[in-house]
């Protein structure tokens, strides 16, 4: 018999090295430890399950079953640690026989209790029950360690102009439509506002937006407005409107904290949703340029509002009425970005921060957010609903379709 009654563990042999009942064979100083520790040995009487009650385990196989026990990697806990040191001593010695310790003997009270609670259960069965409870420990341990080698990522189904994916906590919402620099079409808005539904409620902690290629995003897919059929105009133009409006407003409301990681080249809405986010990391690939006035156009995203609030009248006036191009550097002096990395280590340096981001307490950040955002969201809603009407207005303007249709005829690039 291998136990060590004097002090508190069980025998590596009984149990595997790793198994002692408490690290390092410690005994029980003070009341606290003592209390806690009780609680920990708090087990109900053992009853296995006699899944092969009229099967003999051989004397070898109880034998395996012990050195199967020394290999597991991790520690199956105290209760199940007790029903091995019970079927062990009731499988080796037959019946408890031994006087009970002392109420105030916690450990050896424990290991009593666990024994005797097995009754007159032969030394049969113990043993057959020891190497039942060894085999299910082994082979959880192993199903454990096939999930945790499988891929983490899971990508979403259903979505063509996007990638959804989620890992680590972050749900990734990717513009894929690089050979269009992934210009945003109509299809793609759609697609952005079910995905950011899902995000908000599913288990990941942050959403992130981001784009496919050199480019992060060229602004609102021109052919947005040339798809209409003649005489239609008007109702294209309201569609838009609407749906503009519907696409901005689940920016507005986005529960978690959204975060941008501006991977190049950003243009029109793209660039005005960056106030809606609550973190914009940029490569020192990206620039950020709203040609509202280029286009015909005026600005969206609630823009017209938060611009100002970020960086200042001025700065804003500079980049929503004269269409000013800014560098990555320009945009964090400004206040619109966060951060700006070197292009060769962005992604890594970024998604590292992101990893440890998402591992914060998600109902912390959720809540924070909401006093963070909150006050102004009525306000957001308003500026919004403002802005859509007078772009739609504006797409039905000379100047409007003058620009698109000299984009379309190559003369007019940004
Ligand atoms: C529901 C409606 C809501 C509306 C909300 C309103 C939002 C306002 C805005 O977003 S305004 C901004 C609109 N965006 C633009 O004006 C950008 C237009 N694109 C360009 O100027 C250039 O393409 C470029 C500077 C982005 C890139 O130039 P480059 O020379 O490097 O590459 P190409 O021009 O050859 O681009 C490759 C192909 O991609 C097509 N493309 C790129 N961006 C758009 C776009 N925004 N809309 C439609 N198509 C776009 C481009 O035409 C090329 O196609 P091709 O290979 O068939 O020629």
């Amino acid at each position: 018999m291998h136990t060590n009654e004097g002090k508190w563990k069980i025998s590596d042999e009984i149990v595997g090295s790793r198994c002692r009942l408490f690290k390092n064979g410690r005994s029980c100083k003070g009341r606290y430890s003592c209390v806690r520790r009780v609680q920990a040995l708090c087990i109900p009487a053992i009853h296995l399950h006699m899944t092969a009650a009229t099967m003999q385990v051989s004397q070898q196989d109880f034998e395996k079953a012990q050195e199967q026990l020394k290999l597991l990697k991790k520690d199956p806990g105290n209760e199940v640690k007790l029903k091995l040191y019970a079927l062990f001593k009731q499988a080796t010695e037959g019946p408890c026989n031994s006087p009970k310790p002392g109420m105030l003997d916690f450990v050896k009270k424990a290991k009593w209790d666990a024994w005797n609670s097995l009754g007159n259960l032969s030394q049969d069965n113990a043993k057959q029950k020891y190497t039942e409870l060894v085999s299910s420990l082994v082979s959880a341990e192993s199903s454990s360690q096939v999930k945790d080698a499988a891929p983490e990522e899971s990508r979403h189904d259903g979505y063509e102009t996007i990638i959804v994916t989620t890992k680590n906590n972050i749900t990734k919402i990717m513009f894929n439509r690089p050979e269009r620099k992934n210009a945003i079409s109509h299809k793609m808005y759609r697609e952005i506002i079910k995905a950011l539904e899902e995000a908000a409620k599913n288990d990941s902690t942050i959403a992130v937006i981001t784009g496919n290629g050199e480019y992060y995003c060229s602004g609102n897919d021109l052919n947005n407005f040339t798809n209409a059929e003649a005489g239609e105009t008007e109702k294209m133009a309201k569609n838009g409107a609407v749906l503009l409006k519907e696409f901005v407003a689940h920016f507005i409301d986005f529960p978690k904290p959204l975060i941008a990681v501006v991977n190049g080249p950003a243009i029109g809405i793209s660039v005005t949703l960056l106030g809606l986010c609550d973190i914009v990391y940029a490569s020192d690939t990206a620039t950020f340029h709203t040609p509202f006035s280029q286009l015909g156009q005026s600005p969206e995203g609630c823009s017209s509002y938060l611009f100002p609030k970020i960086m200042g009248l001025a700065k804003a006036n500079e980049m929503l009425l004269f269409n000013k191009k800014l560098t990555a550097a320009e945009a964090c002096a400004q206040g619109l970005v966060t951060e700006v990395f070197p292009d060769r280590t962005f992604q890594k340096e970024v998604w590292a921060r992101l990893k440890a981001y998402a591992s914060l307490p998600k109902n912390s950040l959720a809540v924070s957010k909401q006093l963070l955002r909150g006050l102004e969201k009525e306000k957001l809603h308003a500026v919004n609903n403002q802005e859509c009407e007078v772009l739609k207005e504006r797409w039905l303007s000379d100047e409007c379709l003058n620009a698109i249709v000299s984009f379309f005829q190559k003369k007019s690039k940004l």
